[in-house]
Order: C-alpha cells, then sequence, then structure tokens
C-alpha cells in the first residue's frame, strides 16, 4: 500500500543536520537558473519588440506601449546578467528569478489587456505568447509552492482587478487564458518533478558523502575524514597563530572484553564508548575512530591544560559506570594521551606524541591520562605531565 507519508516531496525528508548544505544546494540551482533564464528573457524579448513590424503591422502605435512592458523584463534579466558577469552579486539569485518571474507575468498580462479588442487573430497571438510565458515563468520557481504564489496568484489577480476595473467582462477573456492556465498546470507539475529529482539526488550524494566520512560501526568520523580536519584545523591554527590539542584514547585489555562475551558485545562497548565520548565535547570539536579501538579528539583552540580537563571527564565518564551491553554489565577504562599543537609544529609530529603520551599512560597502568607538551608551546610542564 503506498502511504500518504511517502507522497509528501523530499525536501521534508532532508534531515536537519543536511538543511543548510540543502540551502546551499538550492542557491546553487537558482544561481544557474537565473542564468540561463535571463539569456533566454534577453534574447527573445528583444526579438519580439523587433519584430513588432512583421506581427502587428496594422498597430505601429503600439510599438512604444509595448516597449514599456518590456523594459522591467529587460532590466531584471540585465541585473541578473551583470550580477553575475561581475562576480558583484546585487540580491541573492532567488530575487532576480522572482524580479525576472514577475516582470515577465506583468509584461505579458499587461500586453494581453492592451491587445485585447475584441478581434480574435491578436487576441489569439498575445495568448501564445502567454503559453511560453507561463510555462517559463513555472520553471523559474525553483523554490515550489511559496513562489507560485507570488508568481502566479498575485499577479493574475491584479489582472483580473485590472480588467474588471476597465470594464471587460471576465467571463469573455476566459477562452482566451484557457490555454496558458493549461500550461500553467503543466509548467508547475514540471517545475515539482524537478524539485524532486533535485532533492532526490542530493539526499543521494549526501549518503554517498557519509558513508565516505564516517566509520560505520559508531557513526564516528573515520580517520580519512579527520586527516583533513586535522589539515585545515593546522593550517588554521598556523595562519591566525592558535592552539589545538589532541587526544588519543584506547580501551583498556578490550581484547578481554572480546574473547569473555564475543564480538557482537564489544561492538556494543565501542558504540557506547563513543557515545559517551560524544557527550563530553564541544560542538566544533571532532571524534574519530583511529583504529580498532582507538579514537582521537581534536580540540580547536584549546591550550594543553583544557585538553587535560577534557580528557579527565572523557576518562571518568567510563571508569565510573560499567557498560551495559545485552544481559551484561562491563567495567570498561580508557587511557589517554594529550598533547597540543601550534603554528610551528608539524601534524605527523603532534599525532606522535598523543601516542607517546598513551603509551606511557598504558605503561603507567592504564586507565589514566599522560600529556606531552609541544616543544613550540612554552608550557611550563613540557615534558610530561599525568593525571
Ligand atoms: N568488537 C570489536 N573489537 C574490535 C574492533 N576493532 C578492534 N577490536 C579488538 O580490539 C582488541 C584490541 O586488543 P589489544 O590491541 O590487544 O589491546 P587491549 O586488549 O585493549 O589491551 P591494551 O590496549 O593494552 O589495554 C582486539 O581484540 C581487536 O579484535 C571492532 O570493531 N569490534
Amino acid at each position: 500500500m503506498v502511504r500518504f507519508s511517502s507522497l509528501k516531496p523530499p525536501y521534508k525528508k532532508v534531515p536537519p543536520k543536511w538543511l543548510p548544505a540543502y540551502e546551499a544546494h538550492i542557491r546553487t540551482v537558482e544561481g544557474q537558473v537565473a542564468i540561463v533564464a535571463a539569456w533566454v528573457l534577453l534574447i527573445t524579448v528583444i526579438f519580439y519588440q523587433f519584430s513588432h513590424e512583421l506581427r502587428l503591422a496594422h498597430r505601429p502605435d503600439l510599438w512604444l506601449t509595448e516597449l514599456f512592458f518590456r523594459i522591467p523584463v529587460l532590466l531584471s534579466a540585465s541585473l541578473t546578467l551583470l550580477s553575475h558577469y561581475t562576480g558583484k552579486p546585487l540580491c541573492q539569485s532567488r530575487y532576480l528569478l522572482r524580479a525576472m518571474g514577475l516582470s515577465v507575468m506583468a509584461m505579458i498580462l499587461g500586453l494581453f489587456l492592451i491587445h485585447y479588442n475584441g478581434r480574435t487573430a491578436d487576441t489569439y497571438q498575445i495568448t501564445n505568447g502567454m503559453v511560453i510565458s507561463f510555462f517559463g515563468v513555472a520553471i523559474l520557481s525553483v523554490r515550489g509552492s511559496r513562489e507560485w504564489w507570488l508568481m502566479f496568484a498575485l499577479p493574475l489577480t491584479i489582472f483580473a482587478l485590472v480588467a474588471q476595473a476597465q470594464g471587460l467582462a471576465l467571463p469573455a477573456l476566459l477562452p482566451f487564458m484557457f490555454d496558458p492556465l493549461v500550461m500553467m498546470i503543466i509548467g508547475i507539475v514540471m517545475s515539482e518533478a524537478l524539485r524532486q529529482l533535485r532533492a532526490g539526488e542530493f539526499l543521494a550524494r549526501q549518503q554517498l558523502r557519509e558513508q565516505a566520512t564516517t566509520d560505520q560501526l559508531t557513526g564516528l568520523l573515520n580517520r580519512r575524514a579527520m586527516h583533513q580536519l586535522l589539515n585545515q584545523e593546522y593550517a588554521r591554527a598556523k595562519r591566525h597563530g592558535a592552539t589545538f590539542s589532541l587526544i588519543l584514547g584506547d580501551l583498556d585489555r578490550f581484547k578481554g572484553v572480546n574473547d569473555r562475551y564475543g564480538h557482537n558485545i564489544g561492538d556494543i562497548v565501542l558504540q557506547e564508548t563513543a557515545r559517551r565520548l560524544g557527550s563530553n565535547m564541544r560542538a566544533q570539536d571532532a571524534l574519530c575512530r583511529w583504529g580498532g579501538e582507538e579514537i582521537l579528539m581534536l580540540l580547536p583552540g584549546t591550550v594543553l591544560d583544557g585538553a587535560m580537563h577534557v580528557a579527565e571527564k572523557v576518562r571518568r565518564s567510563l571508569a565510573d559506570d560499567p557498560m551495559l551491553a545485552g544481559e551484561h554489565s562491563i567495567p570498561q577504562t580508557i587511557s589517554l594521551g594529550v598533547t597540543s599543537c601550534h603554528g610551528d609544529d608539524d601534524i605527523e609530529s603532534a599525532i606522535k606524541r598523543a601516542d607517546d603520551a598513551l603509551y606511557q599512560a598504558k605503561e603507567n597502568g592504564r586507565n589514566r591520562i599522560e600529556a606531552i607538551a609541544s616543544p613550540y608551546s612554552g608550557h611550563v610542564l613540557s615534558a610530561h605531565q599525568s593525571f
């Protein structure tokens, strides 16, 4: 059975954590649509203006009036292109799209009113223009329903009011409006289909990206993703003369857990460890599964003392509460090696220091923290420090 919820548009399914990325994606699409639309509008509107003689030889008096209605379209399309090619955006593309869509609607409905004179041939000619315009405007509505109200409902309401004020009987206009309105519906359906396609592509790409950067068992970052973050943080620290810290943790005697309770229970212990570590971190910190039962934490803007406090909270979050896995209550501790990194340092040396500190923590009895300060930090306890 098809569930109602499965008929909801895909944007509803974009998880909140991906909404900023989805917004950025939509803005890119709007930027691309705006440039194509601006070129199409410039070319076609200029073409229609200069083919006036050919199409409406019996109404040369309307040349200037037509130009008047076309100027807003030419202006909004030119601004869009100017904004793009000078690299200095005047405003977001969604507003440029709105300006183009609304000016097209104003132009075509205005032209309809000045050409509607009871002479069927003239009126049908402008009706053809309306068919093309309504379809094009629906395609400009990249964001969907909110835009349709603005692009169609608003101009058509104003059009109906102006027509009435001019003494035109609305039922008499309907036969001419029929094809454009059908095309508007087709355009809306097509633009919604395109939107769903784009949302589906976006979700698939995000899922792939997430799979490539996270560890499946724990949901933490994987080693590759962490390397990227480390390099970024290192570059940032070097540029601003800032400090960041690393904490490398390794579960104590974890082999014994696997041997005694089995691999599945070992997996649950790893997942619970990831959860407890994550709850001790700030939003800007990063946590990664560095190896089998090794966890690496990156703490931007944190000096050695601060990192040692975080490490102590982490150590206690495991040592103070046994892990509940299945029907088992498993006491699990962790040893941690801490170091800080400065601009003149390098990442590989910092990781090596954290590893050496971790080795010391294991050697000194496990369930403890050791720290090795960076040689560039000028830290008073520049050798080893431990909890
Ligand atoms: N369940 C499970 N176990 C893993 C995973 N990855 C690594 N391990 C296990 O982690 C254990 C690591 O054991 P060792 O390196 O000997 O270290 P340890 O027993 O923790 O002892 P110390 O580190 O010296 O305290 C091995 O038994 C690995 O099989 C995993 O994804 N799931």
